[in-house]
């Protein structure tokens, strides 16, 4: 059975106090929201992760939002998986379009970093998407299977079936453009046919597939009531404690 998860990514925002204020009010919230077979992770910046971690108990898991290619060693700024772990943190956003768009992170980059943060215990939530130039000239399911076989498909079946993946089309991302629940869907379920043609049916069917880009708690009930749609990958409505839980309801709806 596959989790249903509600991620959110609070990229560069909230200084040390914003932060743990916020993650404070969310842990309380979904401790009253949340089922016992779903999941709430807050992917902060790695300043917060380490009070963030003693706060969350069971009720909301911490994420990185990136980590470095390399095991450790003289790679000055860089934070490895394994620092990551160490304080408690359990999931690491890779492949996301703002690392692919503006720090040239490469499919190949992905691939490594997804391997050393599996070799640590983390869980790499996997992003792909497509841009709106991909998306208006057709190429986009091309786009999303080279980013799958590229950054995932060499991993063993083992470590695969540990992986999150989170589709997030570029156009829809910050922009108040959500994908239609028809549009995610088909997407959805074509990533999952592809994951079966590598996998088989099984690892397929139990592999986690959010969808993000200005999911809001408008929208949400109707995106995850789509069949291959798992959860969501939350970004601005991951900074409002009360639309993040109400984005946990709409897993129940
Ligand atoms: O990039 C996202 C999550 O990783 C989505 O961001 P928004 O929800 O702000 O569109």
């Amino acid at each position: 059975m596959r989790k249903k998860i509600v991620a959110g990514n609070w990229k560069m925002n909230l200084d040390y106090n914003e932060g743990v204020s916020l993650f404070s009010e969310i842990v309380n919230m979904v401790r009253d929201e949340r089922k016992g077979d779903q999941l709430a992770i807050i992917c902060s910046p790695f300043i917060h992760l380490n009070s963030l971690a003693k706060l969350g108990g069971n009720d909301v898991k911490i994420g990185a939002q990136n980590i470095s290619d390399k095991e450790s060693g003289a790679y000055t700024g860089e934070t490895s998986a394994k620092m990551v772990k160490s304080v408690g943190a359990e999931y690491v956003i890779l492949g996301h379009s703002e690392r692919r768009q503006y720090f040239a992170e490469s499919d190949a980059l992905l691939g490594e970093k997804t391997k050393i943060a599996l070799a640590n215990g983390l869980t790499p939530i996997f992003c792909i998407g497509e841009t709106l130039d991909e998306r208006n000239n057709g190429s986009y399911y091309e786009v999303l299977k080279k980013q799958l076989v590229d950054g995932i498909f060499g991993l063993t079946e083992e470590d695969f079936k540990k992986i999150v993946i989170a589709y997030e089309p570029v156009w829809a991302i910050g922009t108040g453009l959500t994908a239609s629940p028809e549009q995610a869907q088909d997407i959805h379920a074509f990533i999952r046919s592809e994951i079966q043609a590598k996998y088989g049916f099984n690892t397929a069917d139990d592999t986690t597939i959010l969808y993000g880009g200005s999911c809001n708690p408008g929208n949400a009930a109707s995106l995850f009531a789509q069949p291959d749609i798992d959860g969501g990958l939350i970004g601005g409505a991951s900074l409002k404690s009360r639309d993040f839980t109400d984005i946990i309801k709409a897993l129940n709806s």
